[in-house]
């Protein structure tokens, strides 16, 4: 069934292309004196015929299969961008010079929704948690990103067309030969081909370059653009690198992520907190990744804005005090076992049956997956859209204690907007090491305790003989090691007689066990030293704000050429918009006094007096999803009040001039429901609401 209603979807397209281009050359014959206005109209009509036909097929197939078809995906993204990039939400970067793909401007509207999904996010995490919030600087030393691990390890694989040399990311290629795989209706693959095919899918981001160039080739993938071959996969590291100061001998790098700034602070911050955990510290920020091949427009740039949260807390007791303000939600959860499973469909789940079952590793994590959830609802993002995602066991890394992401399903397919991660005590250790500098929090027991504790004793002598001058540094450093350290020593000489020690210039020892004895000891502690365990929520708002596009995007019933956004208030770029009906002095004053009560009120707005129809003034703010618009007419220069009409129900009422920027901004701030309104003021005169659509 799916397959033929394709085609109808597509052949009902070509028709509507088709008419829209003779609609087009009427209109210009029109002008020329070549067609006369009946033949316009009939034409016209007949479009709107076909377009009707074609969201009845778009209907029928979305009601067969659950999904919206391929066709109807890229209308519906091609409606979409039209309207973001004709009414500036954003505008591709140095368009003048052929633009630089992976960067994009934000225009009015862009940068109105981004302030305020960023002031909403500092409100619900920042405020709402008593985050310290910090911000640091985007280059950073190499030194910060050796320690993390960037330098090193924050690549992704590449293949390069052989004969243009044109560059696209390994995984991406094979991900998409195996979902067409999986989706080819003409060449069904067999249930056991389709199962190593899925299996394959799920640990592509894991794989290593050998893995996936076996794996390329296997499903035949060419470069997509030209189909000529493809080199085999190599790592390519995706930081910006540049040099710091005049002599160009310091090496940095644009920052990969803002979280490492937070890190390297924890000690300041720690004291800040009065040396007491559990603490979040959050930054908001620009970080930089040199994509291989960004492609899906504002999902995947080279320079975007993240969020970040680090919250640090005791290994030993991840419970979160506010845990039961969450426990009874009940968002789509995706788990490991249930992407394993036969069904492959998330669920809906409480957050407090999660932990309890032991699919959430621990309070901590799941309260920050509820918030999550929470600040995504509150932005405009459809809750059965939404999952959050379990990372299947090949895909942490190995300190990662458990790890979700936060996807939003677009017409890209799931995207990934947020990655909620308890990375155990691994970023503080690493920066611990690199900087010579303790990291670390400090438990003062209620009660003194008596523990084992592995004391190690340098044999001098020994030392001595083996390190000469070093044998001080080399003591000083073993007797100063941390208990964790001191284990990982004793079981390495347990297991091969030698293990190894830095000293505080960080130079590298190798120790054998004549050297030292390591011995447990009984003693008495009014508290310990212990590197926190960090759970990190990191948010990309780029992606969540492309997201809001797609979940607030709409057309008007029956008209596909009448865009909507429905922004919830808290995103709408303007939250009102003043008209006067027409062009008359007394009507224009009256406005701007309205539009002054109104910014008084703290709520942004514009005063459109373009001499065009006032229903033609709606549909142009309905296209940019301002959620309420004042009419002044000539009653309300009688005393009767102005029109509010409210965007997607399109109904309208009259308030009174002295009331009006109240009731939005208690409408703005959700104290009332739009019915509450509707119920408690006259509604428009159907006549007059008719003419002002
Ligand atoms: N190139 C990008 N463009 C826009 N946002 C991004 C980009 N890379 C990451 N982000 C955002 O930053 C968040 C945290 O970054 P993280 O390192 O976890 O992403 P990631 O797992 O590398 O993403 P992906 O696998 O999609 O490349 C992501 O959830 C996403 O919202």
């Amino acid at each position: 069934m799916a397959p033929e209603l394709e085609q109808a979807i597509a052949a009902a397209q070509a028709a509507v292309q088709q008419q829209g281009d003779t609609v087009r050359s009427l209109k210009a014959s029109l002008k020329d004196g070549n067609a006369q206005q009946s033949q316009v109209e009939e034409a016209i009509q007949k479009l709107q015929q076909l377009k009707l036909e074609l969201s009845e097929h778009q209907k029928a197939y979305q009601a067969a299969t659950g999904k919206a078809s391929s066709q109807n995906k890229e209308a519906f993204r091609a409606g979409l961008t039209n309207t973001l990039e004709r009414r500036l939400f954003y505008i591709p970067s140095f368009k003048i010079y052929g633009s630089v793909a992976g960067f994009y401007d934000y225009g009015p509207p862009g940068c109105a929704i981004k302030q305020n999904l960023t002031q909403a996010w500092r409100q619900h995490f920042v405020l709402e948690e008593n985050m310290l919030e910090v911000e640091c600087p985007a280059v950073t030393p190499e030194a910060v990103l050796k320690a993390s691990g960037h330098v090193e390890r924050f690549t992704d694989f590449m293949v390069t067309d052989v004969k243009t040399g044109d560059c696209y990311r390994a995984d991406h290629l094979l991900e998409a030969a195996i979902e067409a795989a999986l989706e080819d209706t003409k060449a069904p693959l067999s249930p056991e081909a389709r199962k190593e095919a899925e299996d394959m899918l799920a640990g592509v981001g894991e794989m290593r370059a050998e893995a996936l160039g076996a794996a390329l080739t296997k499903f035949g993938v060419v470069a997509p653009d030209t189909k000529n071959p493809i080199s085999t996969p190599f790592p390519f590291n995706l930081m910006f690198k540049t040099s710091i100061g005049p002599r160009g001998d310091l090496v940095g790098y644009l920052r990969p992520e803002t979280a490492q700034g937070i890190f390297v602070n924890f000690r300041d911050l720690l004291y800040f907190n009065g040396g007491k955990l559990p603490f979040a510290a959050a930054q908001i920020g620009n970080a930089y990744r040199n994509e291989i091949s960004p492609r899906a427009g504002l999902l995947r740039v080279r320079e975007f804005t993240q969020a970040e949260i680090e919250h640090f807390v005791n290994p030993d007791d991840k419970r979160h005090p506010k845990f039961d303000k969450v426990a009874a939600l009940q968002p789509l959860l995706y788990s490991r076992a249930m992407q394993m499973g036969d069904d492959k469909r998330a669920q809906a789940l409480s957050l407090g049956d999660a932990v309890s079952q032991g699919i959430i590793a621990n309070q901590t994590l799941a309260y920050f997956i509820g918030r999550t959830w929470l600040f995504f609802l509150r932005v405009g993002v459809d809750p059965a859209r939404m999952r959050f995602r379990q990372h299947l066991q090949h895909e942490m890394a190995h300190y990662a204690e458990d790890c979700w992401d936060a996807e939003v399903q677009t017409s890209y397919g799931w995207v990934e907007c947020a990655g909620l991660a308890d990375r155990s005590a691994y970023d503080l250790r690493a920066h611990t090491t690199a900087s010579k500098t303790e990291l670390t929090a400090y438990e003062k027991f209620a009660e003194p305790r008596e523990v084992d504790v592995l004391r190690v004793i340098p044999n001098k002598k020994e030392m001595g003989t083996a390190f000469k001058k070093d044998a001080k540094a080399v003591t000083e450093a073993l007797e100063a090691l941390p208990e964790e350290e001191a284990e990982c020593l004793r079981k390495s000489l347990e297991a091969d007689g030698k293990g190894s020690v830095t000293s505080a210039d960080g130079t590298k020892f190798t120790v054998t066990s004549a050297m030292l004895e390591i011995k447990r000891e009984r003693k008495k502690l009014a508290g310990r030293n212990f590197t926190p365990s960090v759970i990190e929520p990191s948010f990309g708002i780029g992606r969540i704000i492309y997201c809001v596009f797609e979940h607030s995007y709409y057309t008007r019933e029956g008209d596909e050429t009448r865009a909507v956004f429905k922004f919830t208030p808290t995103v709408a770029p303007t939250k009102a918009t003043v008209f006067p009906l027409v062009q008359k002095e007394a009507l224009n004053e009256q406005a701007g006094k309205i539009s002054a009560a109104l910014t008084a009120a703290g709520l942004s707005n514009i005063v459109d007096t373009t001499g065009n129809t006032i229903g033609k003034r709606y549909a142009r703010t309905d296209e940019i999803g301002v959620p309420y618009a004042v009419t002044v007419d000539f009653q309300t220069l009688e005393g009767e009040g102005v029109t509010l009409r409210e965007r997607d129900t399109m109904t309208q009422v009259r308030v009174p001039v002295d009331e009006i920027a109240q009731v939005i901004r208690k409408l703005v701030d959700s104290a009332i429901s739009w019915q509450e309104v509707a119920a408690k003021y006259p509604a428009q005169k159907a006549a007059e609401q008719e003419e002002q659509q």
